[in-house]
């Protein structure tokens, strides 16, 4: 850098300076004596000049002419400050002055603008003035200055760099360290000190050899440049990863001076890329172990990655799918065989949207071109916020669809016959009601029970006759066309929707009733059921859409009426729903809200029905429920009970019962005359399927006070077929406490004789019809005389209810029957009027003579 300032040497000795004070050159030197000195001042390399004591020039030699760029004749005699702009005012002549008043010899460096150099100066004053000599440095300044400029850059570069500067000088084999090695290390440089020990002792050993191995070669082999990587020992034991360069300076023959070089502190790049290594390994990890399909797609849509898992779903090796466009490979058609255009693909949506997307059922296309439905997620891939592409999971859902599939079948289809179940019929009826009203097409309902089936069930087992239903429904579905429906409801009960018979009602009526043969016809034919052939019918009932709003309930109800109605008719057979069946119905919906009116305002009454002995004697009366209608006068329990069953009224209703007889039986027991009555109550079959009936009854015994060996309870043998061993096990826990059991219509059910010889029971009741039946009928009059016979053998009393004659009374008496109820000695009546009569009547009434004759 050059600088305009002077650098002042003042000289106190003068031996530096041509002594011209005592020559006294300065006037003699125009004179030849001094030809020698002039000669020698010509020849000088240094620029010389004496200035006399009025500053004006006095000799100048040819170097001084051309620094001075004049000519000395231009010079001599002039005054130095008017000739040289460039000294006057300047450094030059502020020196000059000062070495004349200061009388003193002051050297000086200056730069000399005129001819942008850099002169040494010297002046030595005298009494005759003062001579300068001056000399160009300008090349020495500027290998100084260039010098300094490598100095500060290299302390720049010092300054800058975060490596660890090092310099092995060969010769004396010490190294001299930057600064930075401290903070590389965590070692003061005083505890490094110069040595190579101290470097090696820190590499790691694993590294060790391969680092000396690569200097040494460096070293021999004659390369300048070198690098190496390795692990370097910090003060806290911790190990830097660091990158060493080195460079080798050598003499001219190549022996080696110096080694520099830079140690690069890796470590938190290092720290980075085994960072990313692990993410790496995880994501590939990830994306192997899973068994879900996962490819990322380029702006372009072509593929930048698969999964192996992806790739074997779609068929393709990986790198097959790599860089193809995914949604061309892929996705290109829909399950019709029609295109499926990109754009429209959510993938390529979720790219240009930057939303994910989802799809739960889609087709991929594998290579082979088979295709198979999956549920994929698409999610757009982001780089620095903009998107760079989109990356897709999908997995193959064919077993959960297959799942899917079954559990929908399992839900809407029968197991056993795979018929649409009450569900699916449900649904399909629905929409059979809903076209037929829109299209004014008129179709039908049919609903067919099988005859006897529970006979079938009960004779040759469930087996049989789960055998037989599968024989039907496969029966039914010939017989249909396949847009009509065959569904079954449950048990033996099946229905059959027909659409589009006719917009005519007669001629639709006329259609259904030939189907509805046809159907008969084919269910007539004999069945072979494993060994056994077996003979069915079936009852069927048919049920128009009559398009006048009717629900799909209603419309089931008056088929399943028909039926009931065919069946009622002789089985076998078929009807129709007509509007008789519908008042019918009307009533009963119409009984059905009387009926929770009259449990709660209490229009029901008990009437007692006396039972008698063989000798006449009351033993007590089954109990009858009775309805006062308040408009329609007394209503039978044959009408309500079964409405009261069907709705679940009967529980309330039967516990009204259960409550009241055992109030009576309490009342009675405080009476001596009537204490040794019983009461047989009607208990149904819903009623005792309820879980408490049990704790019900013992509830109520306990509330009222009655004794439970008064209670009987009336069972009938229907109640049998459903659940066989949980009946056994009520009766039995009343059975412990007392309460008897009478088995209701015995002879009209299917009861095994093994049931009945499980059951608990006290009594078996023949059933009226065959009591009305035994004087005309041989085998009413034999089975009469058989249950008699079986009662007897089992151990139980055998009571004949619907004893209306003497006759009757005589028949049942000759056959050993001891017990009997009946209109012959009395119809049901209210309690006080079964008090009167137990009181009076059978001790001297009506059939005193005919005790007599028993
Ligand atoms: N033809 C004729 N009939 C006679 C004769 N003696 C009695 N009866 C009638 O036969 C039925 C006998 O009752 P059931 O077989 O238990 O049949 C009963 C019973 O199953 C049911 N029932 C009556 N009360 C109750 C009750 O409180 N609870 C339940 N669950 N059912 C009841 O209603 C059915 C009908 O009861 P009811 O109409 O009272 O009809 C009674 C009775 O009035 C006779 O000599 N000739």
């Amino acid at each position: 850098m050059q600088t305009q300032e002077p650098r002042i040497k003042k000289h106190e000795s003068a031996e530096a300076v041509l002594d011209f004070e005592n020559k006294r050159a300065s006037t003699q030197l125009a004179s030849p004596l001094d030809s020698r000195l002039t000669t020698m001042l010509e020849s000088i390399s240094d620029a010389f000049y004496m200035l006399d004591l009025d500053w004006r020039f006095i000799y100048v030699n040819k170097k001084a002419e051309y620094f001075l760029q004049r000519p000395r004749t231009e010079l001599l005699g002039k005054v130095i400050w008017e000739k040289l702009e460039a000294v006057a005012g300047s450094a030059f002549e502020t020196e000059y002055r000062r070495a004349v008043q200061e009388n003193c010899a002051i050297s000086f460096e200056a730069y000399y603008p005129p001819l942008g150099k850099w002169v040494e100066l010297r002046v030595s004053p005298s009494a005759e003035g003062l001579a300068v000599y001056f000399t160009d440095i300008s090349q020495r300044r500027h290998r100084e200055d260039a010098l300094r400029a490598s100095e500060e850059r290299f302390n720049i570069v010092m300054k800058a760099t975060a490596d660890a500067i090092w310099d092995w000088n060969a010769q004396s084999n010490e190294i001299w360290w930057n600064e930075n090695i401290e903070s590389l290390s965590g070692y003061s440089r005083k505890e490094i000190g110069t040595g190579t020990d101290w470097w090696l002792a820190r590499i790691h050993p694993e590294d060790r050899q391969r680092v000396l191995h690569r200097v040494r070669s460096t070293l021999e082999g004659g390369t300048e440049h070198w690098m190496d990587e390795y692990r370097f020992a910090r003060r806290d034991g911790s190990y830097a990863f660091i990158l060493d360069r080195w460079y080798v300076l050598r003499d001219s023959e190549g022996n080696v001076l110096r080694m520099v070089g830079s140690m690069t502190d890796l470590s938190e790049r290092r720290q980075a890329e085994i960072e990313r290594d692990r993410l790496l390994k995880e994501k590939n990890l990830l994306l192997e172990s899973t068994g879900e399909g996962i490819w990322g797609i380029d702006s372009q849509g072509l593929c930048t990655f698969i999964n192996r898992a992806g790739a074997q779903m779609l068929g393709y090796e990986v790198q097959e799918a790599l860089g193809k466009n995914m949604h061309d490979l892929v996705h290109y058609r829909h399950a019709d065989g029609s295109a499926y255009p990109v754009k429209d693909c959510s993938i390529f949506q979720a790219y240009h949207s930057g939303k994910g997307a989802y799809e739960k059922d889609e087709l991929f296309w594998r290579k082979d071109g088979t295709s198979f439905p999956v549920e994929f997620s698409s999610y757009p891939i982001l780089d620095a916020g903009r998107i760079v592409g989109s990356m897709v999971t999908f997995r193959d859902i064919t077993e959960r669809k297959a799942a899917q599939s079954k559990i929908q079948h399992l839900a809407f289809y029968d197991s056993l016959t795979q018929l649409p179940n009450r569900r699916l019929l449900m649904e399909r009826l629905s929409h059979a009601l809903a076209r037929s009203r829109r299209d004014s097409g008129r179709g039908a309902l049919l609903f067919i029970d099988l005859d006897n089936y529970k006979t079938l069930n009960d004779t040759f087992g469930h087996d049989k006759g789960d055998l037989l239903l599968q024989h039907v429904a496969g029966r039914l579905k010939s017989c249909v066309r396949s847009s009509d429906t065959v569904a079954r409801l449950g048990g033996d009960e099946f229905v059959i929707i027909l659409e589009d018979l006719s917009t005519e009602l007669a001629e639709a009526a006329s259609h259904a009733k030939l189907f509805g043969e046809k159907i008969l016809a084919a269910l007539k034919e004999p069945y072979t059921l494993g060994s056994h052939e077996y003979f069915g019918g079936a009852s069927l009932g048919i049920a128009l859409f009559e398009h006048q709003g009717e629900s799909l309930h209603e419309v089931l109800r008056r088929a399943d009426l028909a039926m009931y109605r065919a069946k009622a008719e002789g089985r076998n057979t078929l009807r129709f729903f007509n509007p008789e069946m519908q008042a019918a119905l009307m009533v009963k919906a119409a009984l059905e809200a009387d009926l929770r009116r009259a449990l709660q305002e209490e229009q029901l009454v008990l009437h007692y029905q006396p039972q008698v002995d063989s000798a006449g004697r009351v033993t007590g009366a089954e109990t009858l429920v009775r309805w006062q209608h308040p408009e329609r006068g007394t209503i039978s329990p044959a009408e309500f009970i079964p409405v009261a069953e069907a709705t679940g009224m009967i529980r309330p209703l039967g516990h009204w019962v259960l409550e009241c007889a055992c109030r009576r039986l309490a009342m009675w027991a405080r009476n001596e005359e009537t204490a040794h009555f019983t009461l047989a109550v009607n208990v149904s079959a819903s009623q005792l399927r309820c879980p408490d009936f049990v704790k019900d009854v013992l509830r109520t015994l306990e509330s009222t006070g009655a004794n439970p060996h008064r209670l009987k309870i009336e069972l009938t043998e229907s109640l049998l077929v459903d659940d066989v061993e949980g009946t056994i096990n009520k009766m039995a826990a009343l059975k412990a406490k007392g309460v008897g059991f009478s088995l209701d219509d015995f002879g009209t059910g299917y009861s095994s004789l093994a049931y009945l010889k499980r059951l608990p029971l006290d009594q078996l009741k023949i059933d009226r019809s065959f009591v009305s039946d035994a004087l005309d009928d041989h085998n009413a009059a034999v089975i009469v005389n058989a249950i008699i016979m079986l009662g007897r053998s089992l151990g139980l009393e055998v009571i004949a209810e619907g004893v209306e004659t003497e006759a009757h009374l005589d028949f049942l008496a000759q056959n050993g029957c001891q017990f009997y109820q009946g209109y012959f000695f009395s119809r049901p009546l209210i309690v006080e009027q079964f008090e009167a009569l137990a009181n009076t009547k059978l001790k001297e009434s009506i059939c005193a003579q005919s005790m007599e004759c028993l």
